[in-house]
Protein backbone atom coordinates (compact mmCIF):
# COMPACT_ATOMS: atom_id res chain seq x y z
CA UNK A 1 0.00 0.00 0.00
CA UNK A 2 1.33 3.60 -1.46
CA UNK A 3 2.48 5.57 1.86
CA UNK A 4 0.74 9.08 1.86
CA UNK A 5 2.81 12.23 2.26
CA UNK A 6 1.39 15.26 3.26
CA UNK A 7 2.99 18.51 3.31
CA UNK A 8 3.01 18.33 7.49
CA UNK A 9 4.99 15.01 6.85
CA UNK A 10 7.25 16.35 5.04
CA UNK A 11 8.63 19.57 7.13
CA UNK A 12 8.30 16.73 9.70
CA UNK A 13 10.88 14.93 8.16
CA UNK A 14 12.98 17.55 6.93
CA UNK A 15 14.06 18.29 9.76
CA UNK A 16 15.77 14.98 11.24
CA UNK A 17 17.15 13.93 7.95
CA UNK A 18 20.65 14.32 6.52
CA UNK A 19 21.63 11.64 4.27
CA UNK A 20 20.14 12.33 1.53
CA UNK A 21 20.77 15.77 0.52
CA UNK A 22 24.22 15.46 0.10
CA UNK A 23 25.32 15.29 -3.04
CA UNK A 24 25.68 11.93 -4.94
CA UNK A 25 28.56 10.44 -6.72
CA UNK A 26 27.50 9.95 -10.60
CA UNK A 27 27.47 5.82 -10.12
CA UNK A 28 26.15 5.77 -6.70
CA UNK A 29 21.88 5.81 -7.28
CA UNK A 30 21.52 2.63 -6.92
CA UNK A 31 23.33 1.67 -3.90
CA UNK A 32 21.84 4.71 -2.33
CA UNK A 33 17.94 3.24 -3.18
CA UNK A 34 19.36 0.32 -0.95
CA UNK A 35 20.92 1.99 1.70
CA UNK A 36 18.87 5.09 2.54
CA UNK A 37 15.61 4.06 0.00
CA UNK A 38 14.85 1.15 1.98
CA UNK A 39 16.40 0.85 5.01
CA UNK A 40 17.07 3.67 7.10
CA UNK A 41 14.41 6.03 6.79
CA UNK A 42 10.82 7.36 5.59
CA UNK A 43 11.73 9.92 2.73
CA UNK A 44 10.30 12.85 2.92
CA UNK A 45 9.03 12.80 -0.82
CA UNK A 46 7.25 9.64 -2.54
CA UNK A 47 9.74 7.37 -4.82
CA UNK A 48 6.59 6.72 -6.82
CA UNK A 49 6.74 8.60 -9.91
CA UNK A 50 3.08 8.16 -10.55
CA UNK A 51 2.19 10.37 -7.51
CA UNK A 52 4.55 13.26 -8.16
CA UNK A 53 1.81 14.64 -10.38
CA UNK A 54 -0.88 14.16 -7.58
CA UNK A 55 1.15 15.46 -4.76
CA UNK A 56 2.46 18.60 -6.57
CA UNK A 57 -0.97 19.14 -7.29
CA UNK A 58 -2.80 19.06 -4.20
CA UNK A 59 -0.21 22.11 -3.32
CA UNK A 60 -0.75 24.38 -6.33
CA UNK A 61 -3.71 26.49 -7.55
CA UNK A 62 -6.17 25.41 -9.80
CA UNK A 63 -5.18 27.56 -12.85
CA UNK A 64 -1.15 26.43 -12.09
CA UNK A 65 -2.52 23.00 -11.67
CA UNK A 66 -4.15 23.67 -15.23
CA UNK A 67 -0.81 25.18 -16.53
CA UNK A 68 1.89 22.74 -15.99
CA UNK A 69 -0.98 19.34 -16.28
CA UNK A 70 -2.69 21.29 -18.99
CA UNK A 71 -2.28 20.00 -22.78
CA UNK A 72 -3.28 21.39 -26.63
CA UNK A 73 -6.44 20.30 -27.54
CA UNK A 74 -8.39 16.63 -26.44
CA UNK A 75 -5.06 15.76 -25.08
CA UNK A 76 -4.77 13.53 -27.54
CA UNK A 77 -0.53 14.14 -28.15
CA UNK A 78 -0.15 13.95 -24.69
CA UNK A 79 -1.56 10.86 -24.22
CA UNK A 80 0.28 9.26 -27.44
CA UNK A 81 3.53 10.16 -25.59
CA UNK A 82 3.18 8.12 -23.06
CA UNK A 83 1.40 5.29 -25.04
CA UNK A 84 4.60 5.59 -27.59
CA UNK A 85 6.59 3.87 -24.71
CA UNK A 86 4.21 0.94 -23.95
CA UNK A 87 4.62 -0.03 -27.51
CA UNK A 88 8.22 -0.94 -26.26
CA UNK A 89 9.47 -3.76 -23.67
CA UNK A 90 13.02 -4.06 -22.94
CA UNK A 91 14.11 -7.65 -22.67
CA UNK A 92 16.40 -8.65 -19.91
CA UNK A 93 19.19 -10.40 -20.36
CA UNK A 94 20.70 -14.01 -18.30
CA UNK A 95 23.69 -14.51 -16.75
CA UNK A 96 25.92 -11.67 -18.38
CA UNK A 97 28.12 -11.26 -15.29
CA UNK A 98 27.14 -7.85 -14.84
CA UNK A 99 30.02 -5.79 -13.42
CA UNK A 100 27.58 -4.08 -10.64
CA UNK A 101 26.49 -0.26 -10.97
CA UNK A 102 25.66 0.33 -15.00
CA UNK A 103 27.15 3.22 -16.40
CA UNK A 104 25.34 6.29 -16.80
CA UNK A 105 27.59 8.54 -18.45
CA UNK A 106 27.04 9.83 -22.13
CA UNK A 107 28.54 12.32 -24.54
CA UNK A 108 26.81 15.02 -25.88
CA UNK A 109 28.47 18.45 -27.38
CA UNK A 110 31.62 16.33 -27.76
CA UNK A 111 32.20 16.02 -24.09
CA UNK A 112 31.20 12.67 -21.11
CA UNK A 113 28.07 14.22 -19.08
CA UNK A 114 28.06 12.19 -16.10
CA UNK A 115 24.13 10.97 -16.55
CA UNK A 116 22.01 10.90 -19.14
CA UNK A 117 19.34 13.79 -18.31
CA UNK A 118 19.04 17.12 -18.54
CA UNK A 119 16.83 19.59 -17.37
CA UNK A 120 14.21 20.75 -19.81
CA UNK A 121 13.42 24.46 -20.19
CA UNK A 122 10.16 24.93 -18.35
CA UNK A 123 9.17 28.97 -17.86
CA UNK A 124 7.87 30.44 -15.37
CA UNK A 125 8.82 28.52 -12.18
CA UNK A 126 7.70 30.66 -9.80
CA UNK A 127 3.78 29.64 -9.91
CA UNK A 128 5.46 26.20 -8.87
CA UNK A 129 7.28 27.63 -5.50
CA UNK A 130 8.71 30.92 -4.76
CA UNK A 131 12.28 30.32 -5.14
CA UNK A 132 11.46 29.09 -8.70
CA UNK A 133 14.24 28.62 -11.32
CA UNK A 134 16.96 29.02 -8.45
CA UNK A 135 15.66 26.00 -6.33
CA UNK A 136 15.81 23.64 -9.55
CA UNK A 137 19.15 25.30 -10.88
CA UNK A 138 20.86 24.48 -7.52
CA UNK A 139 19.39 20.98 -7.45
CA UNK A 140 20.51 20.15 -10.88
CA UNK A 141 24.04 21.61 -10.08
CA UNK A 142 23.83 18.87 -6.96
CA UNK A 143 23.02 16.04 -8.76
CA UNK A 144 25.03 16.89 -11.94
CA UNK A 145 22.28 17.41 -14.24
CA UNK A 146 22.53 19.99 -17.02
CA UNK A 147 20.10 22.73 -16.56
CA UNK A 148 18.08 24.60 -19.88
CA UNK A 149 16.95 27.25 -18.49
CA UNK A 150 13.86 28.81 -20.29
CA UNK A 151 13.67 32.24 -22.02
CA UNK A 152 10.40 32.40 -19.90
CA UNK A 153 11.82 32.07 -16.67
CA UNK A 154 10.42 33.84 -13.36
CA UNK A 155 14.50 34.63 -12.71
CA UNK A 156 17.10 36.63 -14.56
CA UNK A 157 19.73 35.38 -16.64
CA UNK A 158 22.51 36.45 -14.01
CA UNK A 159 20.63 34.86 -10.63
CA UNK A 160 19.83 31.34 -12.51
CA UNK A 161 24.16 31.07 -13.59
CA UNK A 162 24.92 32.30 -9.65
CA UNK A 163 22.23 29.48 -7.96
CA UNK A 164 23.67 26.75 -10.70
CA UNK A 165 27.39 28.04 -9.65
CA UNK A 166 29.54 25.35 -11.29
CA UNK A 167 26.64 23.20 -12.78
CA UNK A 168 26.28 22.53 -16.90
CA UNK A 169 23.65 25.47 -17.71
CA UNK A 170 22.30 25.69 -21.31
CA UNK A 171 20.19 28.38 -22.69
CA UNK A 172 16.46 28.36 -24.46
CA UNK A 173 15.41 30.81 -27.07
CA UNK A 174 12.23 31.97 -27.46
CA UNK A 175 13.24 33.38 -30.89
CA UNK A 176 11.59 36.79 -31.32
CA UNK A 177 11.32 37.88 -34.96
CA UNK A 178 13.93 40.07 -37.30
CA UNK A 179 13.25 42.86 -36.55
CA UNK A 180 13.87 42.53 -32.74
CA UNK A 181 17.56 40.86 -33.51
CA UNK A 182 19.36 43.70 -31.36
CA UNK A 183 17.26 41.72 -28.38
CA UNK A 184 18.07 38.37 -29.39
CA UNK A 185 21.68 39.37 -29.14
CA UNK A 186 21.83 41.55 -26.28
CA UNK A 187 20.08 37.77 -24.44
CA UNK A 188 22.73 35.90 -26.32
CA UNK A 189 25.48 37.81 -24.80
CA UNK A 190 23.79 38.11 -21.25
CA UNK A 191 23.78 33.67 -21.60
CA UNK A 192 27.06 33.94 -22.48
CA UNK A 193 28.35 36.06 -20.14
CA UNK A 194 26.95 34.39 -17.64
CA UNK A 195 27.89 30.43 -18.42
CA UNK A 196 25.85 29.41 -20.42
CA UNK A 197 27.23 26.64 -23.30
CA UNK A 198 24.84 25.66 -25.69
CA UNK A 199 21.59 26.96 -27.15
CA UNK A 200 18.77 25.32 -27.50
CA UNK A 201 16.39 27.08 -29.80
CA UNK A 202 12.64 26.07 -30.01
CA UNK A 203 10.75 26.02 -32.78
CA UNK A 204 7.20 24.55 -32.05
CA UNK A 205 6.22 27.51 -29.78
CA UNK A 206 6.18 30.71 -31.79
CA UNK A 207 2.91 30.99 -30.75
CA UNK A 208 1.41 29.25 -27.60
CA UNK A 209 -1.23 26.39 -28.55
CA UNK A 210 -5.03 25.66 -27.95
CA UNK A 211 -4.73 24.81 -24.53
CA UNK A 212 -8.37 24.85 -23.23
CA UNK A 213 -7.52 24.79 -19.34
CA UNK A 214 -5.66 27.94 -19.31
CA UNK A 215 -8.72 29.49 -21.66
CA UNK A 216 -11.39 27.86 -18.83
CA UNK A 217 -9.46 29.58 -15.94
CA UNK A 218 -8.16 32.79 -18.20
CA UNK A 219 -4.79 32.17 -17.14
CA UNK A 220 -1.32 33.69 -18.83
CA UNK A 221 1.30 33.34 -16.13
CA UNK A 222 2.74 36.44 -17.55
CA UNK A 223 -0.17 39.10 -16.87
CA UNK A 224 -1.66 37.77 -13.66
CA UNK A 225 -0.78 40.56 -11.41
CA UNK A 226 2.60 39.58 -10.09
CA UNK A 227 3.94 39.13 -13.33
CA UNK A 228 5.62 35.42 -13.42
CA UNK A 229 7.72 34.52 -16.35
CA UNK A 230 9.14 38.37 -17.42
CA UNK A 231 12.45 38.69 -15.55
CA UNK A 232 14.69 37.84 -18.60
CA UNK A 233 13.15 41.00 -20.42
CA UNK A 234 12.53 43.58 -17.40
CA UNK A 235 16.28 42.83 -16.90
CA UNK A 236 17.36 43.19 -20.47
CA UNK A 237 19.19 46.77 -21.21
CA UNK A 238 18.40 46.85 -24.65
CA UNK A 239 14.38 45.60 -23.74
CA UNK A 240 14.18 48.38 -21.35
CA UNK A 241 15.42 51.05 -23.68
CA UNK A 242 13.61 50.20 -26.21
CA UNK A 243 10.52 50.32 -24.15
CA UNK A 244 11.06 53.56 -23.13
CA UNK A 245 11.37 54.91 -26.35
CA UNK A 246 8.49 53.53 -27.32
CA UNK A 247 6.51 53.93 -24.50
CA UNK A 248 7.47 56.78 -22.92
CA UNK A 249 7.97 55.75 -19.57
CA UNK A 250 10.46 52.52 -17.22
CA UNK A 251 8.79 49.17 -17.39
CA UNK A 252 7.72 49.59 -13.41
CA UNK A 253 5.54 52.32 -14.27
CA UNK A 254 3.47 50.61 -16.96
CA UNK A 255 3.82 46.53 -15.94
CA UNK A 256 0.95 45.17 -17.28
CA UNK A 257 1.48 46.38 -20.66
CA UNK A 258 5.26 45.82 -20.41
CA UNK A 259 4.54 42.01 -19.60
CA UNK A 260 1.99 41.91 -22.30
CA UNK A 261 4.69 43.42 -24.95
CA UNK A 262 7.26 41.54 -23.89
CA UNK A 263 5.25 38.22 -24.19
CA UNK A 264 4.41 39.16 -27.83
CA UNK A 265 8.32 39.85 -28.28
CA UNK A 266 8.93 36.46 -27.42
CA UNK A 267 5.74 34.76 -29.36
CA UNK A 268 6.05 36.77 -32.24
CA UNK A 269 3.66 35.21 -33.68
CA UNK A 270 5.09 33.53 -37.13
CA UNK A 271 7.65 31.14 -37.28
CA UNK A 272 11.16 32.11 -38.60
CA UNK A 273 12.94 30.20 -42.16
CA UNK A 274 15.59 27.56 -42.14
CA UNK A 275 17.61 30.65 -43.50
CA UNK A 276 17.71 32.56 -39.98
CA UNK A 277 19.72 29.57 -38.36
CA UNK A 278 22.77 31.99 -39.92
CA UNK A 279 21.65 34.85 -37.94
CA UNK A 280 22.47 32.96 -34.64
CA UNK A 281 25.29 30.69 -35.71
CA UNK A 282 27.07 34.46 -36.14
CA UNK A 283 26.03 35.60 -32.47
CA UNK A 284 26.78 32.12 -30.50
CA UNK A 285 29.77 30.85 -30.80
CA UNK A 286 29.10 27.65 -28.93
CA UNK A 287 26.74 24.63 -29.95
CA UNK A 288 23.59 25.02 -31.07
CA UNK A 289 20.40 22.80 -30.81
CA UNK A 290 17.10 22.89 -32.58
CA UNK A 291 14.16 21.86 -30.11
CA UNK A 292 10.74 20.63 -31.51
CA UNK A 293 11.65 18.21 -34.12
CA UNK A 294 8.85 15.54 -35.19
CA UNK A 295 10.35 13.97 -38.35
CA UNK A 296 13.18 13.00 -40.35
CA UNK A 297 13.36 15.57 -43.30
CA UNK A 298 13.12 18.22 -40.86
CA UNK A 299 16.17 16.55 -38.81
CA UNK A 300 18.14 16.48 -42.23
CA UNK A 301 17.67 20.07 -42.58
CA UNK A 302 19.63 21.03 -39.50
CA UNK A 303 22.41 18.58 -40.53
CA UNK A 304 22.32 20.65 -43.25
CA UNK A 305 21.93 24.00 -41.57
CA UNK A 306 24.82 22.94 -39.57
CA UNK A 307 23.61 22.32 -36.00
CA UNK A 308 25.35 20.33 -33.24
CA UNK A 309 21.91 18.98 -32.49
CA UNK A 310 18.56 18.61 -32.39
CA UNK A 311 15.56 17.90 -29.35
CA UNK A 312 13.09 15.48 -30.58
CA UNK A 313 9.93 16.85 -28.80
CA UNK A 314 6.24 17.81 -29.24
CA UNK A 315 6.62 20.08 -26.11
CA UNK A 316 4.71 17.69 -24.19
CA UNK A 317 1.74 17.92 -26.29
CA UNK A 318 1.27 21.42 -25.47
CA UNK A 319 1.56 22.85 -28.93
CA UNK A 320 -0.09 20.87 -31.67
CA UNK A 321 -3.15 18.46 -30.91
CA UNK A 322 -3.60 15.16 -33.05
CA UNK A 323 0.12 14.89 -33.90
CA UNK A 324 2.12 11.56 -33.05
CA UNK A 325 4.02 10.59 -29.96
CA UNK A 326 7.35 12.02 -29.80
CA UNK A 327 8.89 8.43 -29.21
CA UNK A 328 7.04 7.31 -32.05
CA UNK A 329 8.95 9.58 -34.27
CA UNK A 330 12.24 8.70 -32.66
CA UNK A 331 13.57 6.01 -34.60
CA UNK A 332 12.97 7.36 -38.17
CA UNK A 333 15.06 10.52 -37.43
CA UNK A 334 17.76 8.80 -35.48
CA UNK A 335 17.97 6.87 -39.01
CA UNK A 336 17.97 9.71 -40.78
CA UNK A 337 21.09 11.83 -38.95
CA UNK A 338 23.09 8.86 -37.94
CA UNK A 339 25.71 10.04 -35.66
CA UNK A 340 25.74 13.51 -37.29
CA UNK A 341 23.99 15.45 -34.86
CA UNK A 342 23.55 15.08 -30.98
CA UNK A 343 20.08 13.74 -30.31
CA UNK A 344 17.85 14.72 -27.55
CA UNK A 345 14.80 13.47 -26.65
CA UNK A 346 12.08 14.53 -24.73
CA UNK A 347 7.72 14.47 -24.57
CA UNK A 348 6.35 11.65 -21.71
CA UNK A 349 9.42 10.54 -19.94
CA UNK A 350 8.77 9.48 -16.56
CA UNK A 351 10.58 7.08 -15.01
CA UNK A 352 13.76 4.82 -15.71
CA UNK A 353 13.06 2.36 -17.89
CA UNK A 354 11.18 5.52 -20.02
CA UNK A 355 14.72 7.06 -20.60
CA UNK A 356 16.25 3.56 -21.37
CA UNK A 357 13.95 3.26 -24.02
CA UNK A 358 14.80 6.68 -25.57
CA UNK A 359 18.55 6.27 -25.57
CA UNK A 360 18.28 2.58 -27.16
CA UNK A 361 16.18 4.09 -29.99
CA UNK A 362 19.13 6.31 -30.44
CA UNK A 363 18.78 9.31 -28.12
CA UNK A 364 21.87 10.61 -26.55
CA UNK A 365 20.45 12.28 -23.69
CA UNK A 366 16.49 12.42 -22.23
CA UNK A 367 15.23 16.13 -21.32
CA UNK A 368 13.42 15.55 -17.97
CA UNK A 369 10.03 17.96 -17.97
CA UNK A 370 6.65 18.01 -15.98
CA UNK A 371 8.35 15.72 -13.29
CA UNK A 372 10.88 18.02 -11.78
CA UNK A 373 8.19 20.69 -12.06
CA UNK A 374 6.30 18.60 -10.09
CA UNK A 375 9.31 17.99 -7.67
CA UNK A 376 9.87 21.94 -7.86
CA UNK A 377 6.47 22.03 -6.23
CA UNK A 378 6.95 19.35 -3.81
CA UNK A 379 9.99 20.60 -2.47
CA UNK A 380 11.62 23.02 -3.64
CA UNK A 381 15.34 22.41 -4.18
CA UNK A 382 14.91 18.72 -2.21
CA UNK A 383 11.97 18.31 -4.62
CA UNK A 384 13.68 18.72 -7.41
CA UNK A 385 16.91 16.63 -6.40
CA UNK A 386 14.65 13.87 -5.27
CA UNK A 387 13.01 13.81 -8.86
CA UNK A 388 16.08 14.04 -10.10
CA UNK A 389 17.74 11.01 -8.34
CA UNK A 390 15.11 8.90 -8.63
CA UNK A 391 14.66 8.52 -11.78
CA UNK A 392 18.77 7.97 -12.36
CA UNK A 393 18.31 5.34 -9.37
CA UNK A 394 15.27 3.67 -11.30
CA UNK A 395 17.53 3.77 -14.55
CA UNK A 396 20.58 2.57 -13.09
CA UNK A 397 19.09 -0.70 -11.35
CA UNK A 398 16.74 -0.95 -14.58
CA UNK A 399 19.97 -1.67 -16.71
CA UNK A 400 21.59 -3.57 -13.79
CA UNK A 401 18.94 -5.69 -14.09
CA UNK A 402 18.72 -5.97 -17.57
CA UNK A 403 22.18 -7.33 -18.03
CA UNK A 404 23.09 -3.59 -19.77
CA UNK A 405 26.46 -2.48 -18.72
CA UNK A 406 26.33 1.31 -19.95
CA UNK A 407 24.15 3.76 -21.69
CA UNK A 408 26.45 4.12 -24.11
CA UNK A 409 25.19 2.32 -27.75
CA UNK A 410 27.41 -0.31 -27.69
CA UNK A 411 25.18 -1.53 -24.84
CA UNK A 412 21.81 0.11 -24.88
CA UNK A 413 20.87 0.05 -28.57
CA UNK A 414 17.35 -1.27 -30.39
CA UNK A 415 18.28 -5.11 -29.89
CA UNK A 416 17.40 -4.90 -25.90
CA UNK A 417 13.88 -3.80 -27.02
CA UNK A 418 10.90 -5.40 -28.59
CA UNK A 419 7.83 -4.19 -30.02
CA UNK A 420 4.80 -5.60 -28.29
CA UNK A 421 2.74 -5.27 -31.38
CA UNK A 422 5.16 -7.64 -33.08
CA UNK A 423 5.43 -10.80 -30.56
C1 LIG B 1 4.81 24.25 -17.55
C2 LIG B 1 5.69 24.04 -18.75
C3 LIG B 1 6.43 25.10 -19.22
C4 LIG B 1 7.27 24.92 -20.31
N1 LIG B 1 8.04 25.96 -20.72
C5 LIG B 1 8.89 25.79 -21.76
C6 LIG B 1 9.76 26.84 -22.16
O1 LIG B 1 9.76 27.90 -21.58
N2 LIG B 1 10.58 26.61 -23.21
C7 LIG B 1 10.59 25.41 -23.90
O2 LIG B 1 11.34 25.25 -24.86
N3 LIG B 1 9.79 24.40 -23.52
C8 LIG B 1 8.96 24.56 -22.46
N4 LIG B 1 8.19 23.51 -22.05
C9 LIG B 1 8.31 22.21 -22.74
C10 LIG B 1 9.41 21.36 -22.09
O3 LIG B 1 10.68 21.88 -22.32
C11 LIG B 1 9.36 19.92 -22.61
O4 LIG B 1 9.46 19.92 -24.02
C12 LIG B 1 8.07 19.20 -22.21
O5 LIG B 1 7.77 19.50 -20.86
C13 LIG B 1 8.22 17.70 -22.39
O6 LIG B 1 7.03 17.05 -22.09
P1 LIG B 1 6.76 16.29 -20.68
O7 LIG B 1 6.97 17.30 -19.60
O8 LIG B 1 5.34 15.86 -20.78
O9 LIG B 1 7.74 15.15 -20.60
C14 LIG B 1 7.34 23.66 -20.96
C15 LIG B 1 6.58 22.60 -20.47
C16 LIG B 1 5.78 22.77 -19.37
C17 LIG B 1 5.02 21.59 -18.84
O1 LIG C 1 3.78 26.63 -21.47
C1 LIG C 1 4.66 26.27 -22.25
O2 LIG C 1 4.69 25.14 -22.77
C2 LIG C 1 5.70 27.22 -22.58
O3 LIG C 1 6.56 26.89 -23.33
C3 LIG C 1 5.66 28.54 -21.97
C4 LIG C 1 5.00 29.57 -22.58
C5 LIG C 1 4.92 30.81 -21.95
C6 LIG C 1 5.51 31.02 -20.74
C7 LIG C 1 6.17 29.99 -20.15
C8 LIG C 1 6.26 28.74 -20.74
Amino acid sequence: MAAQFKVSDNVAHRTNRTAETRTVHPTDYEKQIYEQGLKYYRPQFTFQASQWQIEAEKLMSADSVGYVSGNAGTGETARKNREAFQKWSIVPKRLVKTKGLSDLSTTVFDKQEPVPIAIAPVGVQQIFNPDGESASAAAAAKENVPYIMSTASSTSIEDVAQANGDGTRWFQLYWPSNEHNDITISMLDRAKKAGFTALFVTLDTYILGWRPSDMDHGYNPFLRSDKIGVAIGFSDPVYRKQFKQKYGCEIEDDMHNAAADWSATIFPGTSHSWEDIKFLQDHWDGPIVLKGIQNAADAEKAVEAGVKGIVVSNHGGRQVDGGPGSLSMLPSIVKAVGDRLDVFFDSGVRCGADIAKALALGADMCLIGRPYAYGLAMGGEEGVSHVLKSLLGDLQLTLHLAGIESVSPKHLNSSVLVREDQL
